[in-house]
């Protein structure tokens, strides 16, 4: 039995149940994004923080429950749809950048652009535009081997962001960085996200970036365990 969406939500996962075999990675998860949060998903090695957030973001199917995006069922599109789906409404940051190496900083912000049909000018123009709202100005011709950690990673970033999707996935985002570079980082991806109006839905095992987040979502065992909001800005 599944219960009400949340309208207001952008986007809702309601009885979200995933196996492997005999093991539950998620066992039961209800959880509703508003429009512009910013979200914290917390909890131990192994509880299904990324299965969560793979489900949500329709990289993977769930066994069960149902997903809405603006109120629309989502979770029984066909392939193609989905595909098309995270494309146009969605973002992905995840610990390392996976940047094409080919491919100029500029070049691998506008990609999602050029694949979702918009033309190379325009593209290349408003990825120009997210690199220098990022700090990036001026390295849009740098390949990602020439890049330091944390700016190969403000690229993803606005990659993610260049198409203004509804919603942000990021993986540890910053788990490959120091300490500081990875705030800095992770500042720049939620100001960079408030920018777009996007919501972000942020995996990480860091406590103290966890808690500078409007609201954490703690998962334990496939399930959400505890849901803190109004944390310290
Ligand atoms: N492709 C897979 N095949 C088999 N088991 C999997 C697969 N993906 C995840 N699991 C299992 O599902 C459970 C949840 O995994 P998940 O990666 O979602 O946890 P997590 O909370 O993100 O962990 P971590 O913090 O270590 O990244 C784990 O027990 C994991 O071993």
């Amino acid at each position: 039995m599944t219960t009400q969406r949340n309208d207001a939500a952008v986007l809702s996962g309601r009885g979200l149940v995933k196996r492997y075999g005999t093991q539950h990675a998620l066992a039961g998860v209800d959880i509703d994004v508003q429009p512009g949060e910013a979200i914290a998903i917390v909890g131990p090695s192994g509880s299904g923080k990324t299965s969560l957030l793979h489900i949500l973001g329709g990289i993977i199917r769930a066994d069960e429950g149902e997903i809405f995006l603006g109120g629309q069922r989502i979770d029984q599109l066909s392939e193609r749809k989905r595909s098309e789906l995270r494309r146009r409404d969605f973002g992905f940051v995840f610990q390392q950048g996976m940047l094409v190496d080919e491919l100029t900083a500029e070049e691998n912000v506008a990609l999602p652009m050029l694949l979702g049909g918009t033309g190379r000018r325009q593209a290349l123009a408003a990825a120009r535009d997210w690199l220098a709202r990022l700090g990036l100005d001026g390295r849009g011709g740098s390949r990602p081997g020439e890049l330091s950690g944390g700016q190969a990673q403000r690229v993803a970033i606005a990659r993610a962001l260049t198409h203004r999707p509804k919603v942000i996935f990021a993986d540890e985002p910053t788990g490959a960085l120091d300490t500081r570079t990875g705030k800095d980082t992770m500042d720049a991806l939620l100001v960079a996200a408030a920018d777009a109006g996007a919501s972000v839905l942020i995996v990480t095992h860091d406590r103290e970036l966890a808690q500078s987040l409007p609201r954490t979502v703690t998962i334990r065992d496939g399930r959400v365990h505890a849901t803190a909001v109004g944390a310290v800005a």
